[in-house]
């Protein structure tokens, strides 16, 4: 089990507390001047990914204590917990193995005394076979043609991964046409529906529950949609397959338990594109290259059980999180992928580490005192170079940031690989060094501004620098370096979990809103009017009534 020390009441965050002290009056760039190896030192490299930490506000001093902060918070006995199958996941009863799902065959992974590994690769070989018959063109729809087009259909986790990943790694892309359905709103099945042939088309509902509202109503749509065509409700077995752990759902939808791909409990949503929520990426990529991208994040979990705390980058990533979050009350974080294909990877971990890590209680069920998850957003640079930058470099808050970009570009294309690398360069270079007053009064001067001018122009155009960044360059994107990227950021959402004492892996606030929402909608299937709420929502209820 996991510990329930208050990460507060420990010594390094005492220790913490002054160097957060002594380092406000100093500066990231002054710690360059006085240490030429620095980079050297806050730097490593996994396989061909070079993660650089060393623009941060960090000393040595600061680092060994974050690193005490995590051994007495029982950081290494909650990894080894969590990668033998414990049930961390506390408050559902649960295991937490992702982990268990990227293992080679053969390998074991005890959950409850029991083997699972045979399990996970039975499915994972119905995975391959059903991928390469589609690929193929043996699989063949109700008037025998092969398959052109893909619909997944789900939410959150069984959509964000596979979207992420599919987009990132579209260098890798199959003949398929692979297409994403996920709002509830009309519009985005309808406009997918006008894209596709029934005749063509396979259609993936990818549930855990097989009980999301979202999902069940896109997915009736689509056999509906399906149906008006083929006329047959024998030929849904042939366009439409579940991802899904509730076979019973499953079979009450009308899909034959034999195109059933299951996963487990113990797969938390969020973390499920390693599962048969996968096959999307199989079919959009091929399934060597998903074997690829699960190997890559495998190699990533062995650095984490492995490596000592010191030397280990998820947990690195994980402790500076918690020195800006919790000593520099930083709200937010900032993940800026310099790789256009990577422009789903924020959205993506903004569900992993917002739906993780946003808690109140701590695991004895206390109320927290102190910050849990930060706000993760983030944009392709250098698109948000032109959008919000600016208050990055000069906004009032701390905003640390991740990039991460790609040494080698899959379009090589006049110079626009070695331009936009010169952009992500620039702008972690500019936020830490700023630019002073001093700087800047020289540079209107130059400019033949008067004394007067360049002292009312100058406040404006000075950047206070000491911007925090971590840069993280892989040699390519390739489906193995992704799988480590992605594993090394799940590894970071559950360290700091550990560190805050709470449990990362239940989502009780989304429970919430799916039951409100289930109370609501008889009360808008009639033309009553409603009085049940609050004067705000009944108002707004009411209105809509009368417009729709
Ligand atoms: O796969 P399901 O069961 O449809 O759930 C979809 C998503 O809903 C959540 O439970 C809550 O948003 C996520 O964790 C999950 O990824």
């Amino acid at each position: 089990m996991l510990s329930t020390i208050n990460f507060t009441q420990t010594t390094a965050y005492q220790k913490l507390l002054s160097d957060k002290k002594r380092l406000e009056s100093s500066s990231i760039s002054a710690l360059f001047q006085t240490d030429s190896e620095r980079q050297k030192k806050y730097s490593l490299f996994f396989q061909d990914i070079f993660i650089d930490f060393s623009k941060n506000i960090l000393d040595a001093a600061t680092f060994n204590h974050l690193i005490e902060l995590a051994k007495e918070c029982q950081l290494e006995s909650a990894i080894q917990a969590q990668l033998q199958g414990e049930a961390i996941n506390q408050t559902e009863g649960r295991a937490v193995l992702h982990t268990a799902l990227r293992k080679p065959k053969g390998q074991s992974q005890l959950l409850n005394g029991v083997n699972i590994n045979a399990d996970i690769h039975q499915v994972r070989a119905h995975m391959k076979e059903f991928t390469e018959q589609v690929i193929s063109g043996a699989w063949k729809g109700y008037t025998n043609k092969s398959i052109t087009d893909v619909v997944n259909i789900g939410i959150g986790g069984s959509d964000l991964g596979p979207v992420m990943v599919t987009e990132a790694l579209k260098p890798y892309k199959t003949h398929l046409n692979v297409h994403f359905v996920s709002n509830v709103d009309g519009t985005h099945i309808a406009e997918t529906l006008k894209k596709v042939n029934p005749e063509t088309t396979l259609f993936l509902i990818a549930s855990k529950t097989f009980t999301t509202q979202e999902t069940m109503a896109n997915a009736f749509t689509a056999r509906d949609w399906f149906l008006k065509t083929a006329q047959d409700e024998s030929a849904v077995s042939k366009h439409f397959v579940a991802l899904s752990t509730n076979k019973a759902q499953v079979e009450k939808f009308g899909i034959d338990s034999a195109n059933m791909f299951a996963f487990w409990d113990w797969v938390g949503g969020r973390y499920s594109l390693w599962s048969a929520i996968g096959l999307s990426i199989c079919l959009s990529i091929g399934y060597d290259n998903f074997e690829s991208l699960l190997s890559g994040a495998h190699e990533m979990d062995l650095h984490l059980a492995s490596t000592p705390l010191e030397a280990n980058a998820p947990v690195i990533l994980a402790l500076l999180g918690i020195w800006y979050v919790n000593f520099w009350n930083s709200p937010t974080h900032a993940i800026l992928p310099y790789d256009q294909y990577m422009h789903r990877f924020a959205a993506y971990f903004q569900q992993g580490d917002m739906e993780s890590n946003g808690k109140t209680v701590d695991r004895t069920g206390k109320r927290v005192d102190y910050a849990t998850g930060p706000v993760i957003w983030g944009e392709p640079g250098t698109n948000g170079q032109h959008a919000f930058y600016q208050l990055i470099h000069q906004g009032t808050q701390m905003i640390p940031a991740d990039f991460i970009a790609p040494a080698k570009t899959h379009n090589p294309i006049g110079n626009h690989h070695t331009l936009l690398m010169s952009n992500f360069f620039a702008q972690t270079e500019a936020l830490m060094n700023g630019k002073s007053l001093e700087v800047v009064k020289t540079e209107l001067g130059k400019a033949g501004l008067d004394e007067s001018a360049i002292d009312k122009l100058a406040p404006f155009k000075v950047f206070e620098g000491n911007k925090p960044t971590n840069s993280i360059l892989a040699k390519e994107i390739n489906p193995a370096t992704l799988g480590a990227l992605i594993a090394m950021y799940e590894h970071k959402i559950f360290v700091q979990g550990v560190i805050w004492n709470i449990f990362s892996y239940d989502q009780w606030g989304v429970e919430l809103g799916k039951q409100l929402a289930n109370s609501i909608l008889p009360e808008l299937e009639n033309e009553d009017p409603v009085l049940s709420h609050d004067s705000s929502t009944n108002g707004l209820i009411n209105q809509f009534k009368a417009w729709r």
